[in-house]
């Protein structure tokens, strides 16, 4: 990757550690408010995540993607999104450079209570399919789901105070969240990819808030400036990137920026495969979002969107965008 550096003013780091403290947690929330204006993208330390939870997390899912095929397709979806997702391609759609897999923290409630989490097809409705090997592989995944929940509450409760709310004013509308925990594995490049193809095509995420795990020493994730130019986004060791998505833009009537991202194959030589986890905090699936405070002049008009209405419209525009809306 190039030289650039880890640490600027576009994606800064932020250390959450005094956010304990009256005047730390005031610095974190200008600093947090800040940078959700320029890039929408900053990187957290001093989380309080155990960096063994972290390692543990890292090892299940990679031990998961290195089983036999046949094994992996135990835990494959079916219809739906929880499982593991192969992005096999179409004659159009060329085939991904990665897989998935995805777990929600409603996926393993009674039936009837996820049928009851909207009146569309959601990926939050399907039930989890958790894999048998490893044997910790579940137990981990739900200590880290309770993990980045309690952080993603948190950053929350920041965001409120850096938009000028009262410190709760979120709280009631993710007491009932959605979120998506996935992890991407990227496959190895023992060979150069045809021209054109990367690990993954540049998207904005769709919701209020990611916390995003990446491997310490391999690199690829990019962000596009508001210069448009790709930088690089280094991990720093025990951080999470934290970004925000569509959903925040909206919320803040676009005076905060959902940017553009994407994954780069690694430099030639290197084929080591390349594991992230993004964890996608989202609201109950009616929240209905709509500009807090009135959008500035000149900027774009966002129309009310309940979280569900606006993740069926992605996934059908993403997935489906030969049906009719
Ligand atoms: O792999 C990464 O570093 C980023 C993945 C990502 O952007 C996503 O899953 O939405
Ligand atoms: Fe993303």
């Amino acid at each position: 990757m190039s030289e650039k550096p880890a640490v600027d003013d576009f994606v800064p780091v932020i250390d959450l550690s005094t956010r304990t403290t009256p005047g730390g947690r005031r610095r974190i929330a200008d600093a947090i408010g800040e940078s959700c204006r320029r890039s929408g993208f900053f990187t957290i330390v001093g989380h309080g995540v155990p960096q063994d939870l972290v390692d543990r997390m890292h090892h299940v899912t990679n031990t998961y993607f290195t089983l036999p095929e046949q094994e992996k397709d135990k835990s494959a979806s079916v219809a739906g999104v929880s499982g593991l997702r192969r992005f096999l391609g179409t004659a159009d759609t060329p085939p991904g450079l990665y897989e998935a897999f995805a777990a929600h923290a409603t996926g393993d409630l009674p039936e009837e209570r996820r049928a009851a989490l909207g009146a569309y097809p959601a990926t939050w409705k399907v039930a989890n399919i958790w894999p048998d090997t490893p044997a910790a592989f579940k137990a981990t995944w739900h200590e880290y789901l309770a993990a980045m929940t309690t952080l993603s509450e948190d950053v929350m409760r920041l965001f409120a105070l850096a938009l000028d709310l009262p410190e709760a004013y979120f709280d009631e509308k993710f007491d009932r969240h959605v979120s998506l925990l996935l992890a991407n594995f990227y496959y190895p490049q023992p060979a150069v990819p045809p021209a054109g193809r990367i690990r993954r095509e540049s998207h904005t995420d769709w919701g209020t808030l990611t916390i995003l795990y990446q491997e310490d020493d391999l690199g690829g994730l990019q962000v596009l400036t508001d210069t448009g130019e790709w930088r690089d986004l280094p991990a720093v060791p025990g951080s999470f990137v934290v970004n925000i998505g569509d959903l925040m833009a909206f919320w803040t009537g676009g005076r905060w920026a959902s940017t553009v991202h994407r994954v780069v194959n690694p430099e030639q030589g290197n084929t080591r495969s390349r594991i992230s986890i993004p964890f996608f905090h989202l609201p109950n699936h009616d929240t209905s979002i709509e500009p807090i405070h009135p959008p500035t002049t000149g900027a774009q008009e966002f129309d009310r969107v309940t979280v569900g209405e606006w993740f069926s419209h992605k996934m059908r525009q993403t997935f489906a965008p030969e049906l009719p809306a």
